[in-house]
């Protein structure tokens, strides 16, 4: 298993994470539990700090909190200067909630609800990204009755087919996210918002997906939208403020990931808006990018407690683990895969490959499909590493689980900052019609 961030081996031959023992977690805290390096967290955002600016354009980075989002994380992502994006009321309250600066929340999603917008502009958020038209009419009435003007970014498909899973590719002709921007319509639809008296155009936003280890996709999109914004000028006499070209940077989850070199990257992609711009005699927008993945996905593990192993009658050599698709549906649902060890024994000798599978009623209950790991004993501690972004933020109650724990490591310290559900927390909502 790759070690990442403050991740180290000590003289036991045992796992620690920001200076604190896996096991002595495990003892504490209970498994399944999710593990974040606080350290580590911190590292990447202050990465992409330093490495996402240039000396001719204005830079912003916005963590896309649905990778990952509490309040602790919230506070982190404010003390290390980032800005918020939110895509559901749930969010947003939750952001609103750790008094998050709210010119610095971005507000996300394909069918916002009325009550969402409301909490929205009353409460005065940073930009709405607008994803189509009858989200842009429901937008006007409601700044309308409340007397509010709203900054506005349309979200916009430019029609690139990026290399990655298809349920998290976003700009192929039929995705379900923004408008196209080779509809007929798009410029006297840009110029109605533009003209709209209670809604301010300040910019375009596209998302080309997720996982994304191809630096040629983001750099088309940046070259796309560029060329759009200039069309956008000539025909409809709007000038676009702000770019923001999404998140999607992939991560290493296993030997076939090679993601971007970042500073490299940046370094390229801002020159060459810059270049692309001057030549289009374009004045250079602001570029916003939007990593969430890229901020959260190494920094977190989990640990969970082997109950049980065994061995099928075709030979298929299980461990069962007392977590579950239920904490991590990544393998399940992308066929995804993740790194993985006993965290009680680091150094001892990887034999045989095993199957890691959990306690929900699915055949496709999968954590890793087959992992070399040392022969498992039953109480021995499993670290599934990269489990940081999309694992609690997509977690359920599938066979009335109760959700993990997570805990922030870091130097020696750890914090809980989501408590882990009890059997109580799963009942508290049903309603009683028997007594
Ligand atoms: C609009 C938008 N922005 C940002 C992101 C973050 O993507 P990632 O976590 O791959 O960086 C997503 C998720 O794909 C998204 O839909
Ligand atoms: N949930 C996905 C990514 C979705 C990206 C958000 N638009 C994953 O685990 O990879």
């Amino acid at each position: 298993m790759k070690l990442f961030g403050t991740m180290e081996i000590n003289n036991k031959g045992q796992l620690e994470i920001g200076g604190c023992n896996c096991l002595t977690l495990a003892r504490n805290y209970g498994t399944p539990l999710y593990v974040v390096d606080e350290a580590e967290v911190r590292n990447q955002c202050k990465l992409y700090k330093s490495f996402f600016r240039s000396d001719s354009l204005r830079t912003e980075v916005i963590y896309a909190s649905k990778a990952f989002l509490n309040i602790a994380m919230c506070k982190l992502v404010e003390e290390e200067g980032l800005s918020l994006d939110v895509v559901s009321g749930g969010e947003l309250y939750t952001a609103l909630k750790a008094k998050f600066p709210k010119n610095r929340i971005y507000f996300h999603g394909n069918n916002k609800s009325e009550a969402e917008l409301v909490i929205a502009v009353k409460s005065g958020v940073g930009r709405i990204v607008l994803d189509n038209k009858s989200e842009f009419r429901l937008l006007q009435q409601v700044t309308k009755r409340l007397g509010k003007k709203a900054n506005v970014l349309l979200r916009v498909n430019p029609g690139i087919v990026a290399h990655t899973h298809e349920y998290i590719s976003t700009t192929r002709h039929s995705s379900k996210f923004g408008e196209s921007i080779f509809a007929e319509d798009i410029y006297s639809f840009i110029k109605e918002i533009y003209e709209s008296p209670d809604i301010c155009f300040k910019g375009l936003h596209s998302h080309i997906g997720s996982q994304i280890f191809e630096e040629g996709s983001f750099l088309e999109l940046a070259s796309v939208m560029l060329d759009f914004i200039q069309a956008i000028r000539r025909k409809a006499l709007v000038k676009t403020l702000e770019l923001n070209l999404g998140g999607g940077f992939g991560v290493y989850y296993s030997d076939t990931d090679t993601p971007l070199d970042l500073p490299n990257f940046f370094e390229r992609l801002l020159d060459e808006i810059y270049v692309k711009s001057k030549s289009l005699s374009l004045e250079p927008p602001k570029i916003l990018i939007e990593p969430g993945r890229s901020i959260v996905a190494n920094a977190g593990t989990t640990l969970y407690t082997v109950g049980g192993i065994k061995k099928t009658y075709d030979g298929k050599q299980f461990i069962f683990v007392d977590g579950s698709m239920a904490d991590n549906i990544r393998p399940a649902l992308y066929d995804s895969k993740h790194e993985l060890s006993l965290a009680n024994r680091m150094n001892d000798k990887c034999k045989e490959e095993f199957a890691v599978t959990g306690k929900c009623c699915e055949s496709g209950d999968i954590l890793s499909k087959g992992f070399k790991l040392p022969t498992p004993n039953i109480g021995d501690l499993v670290a599934v590493s990269s489990t940081g972004a999309y694992n609690y933020s997509m977690a359920s109650n599938y066979n009335r689980l109760t959700k993990p724990a997570v805990i922030f490591a870091k130097e020696g310290e750890a914090k809980v900052v989501v408590k882990r559900e009890t059997y109580e927390d799963l009942v508290k909502n049903d309603v009683h019609l028997v007594d």
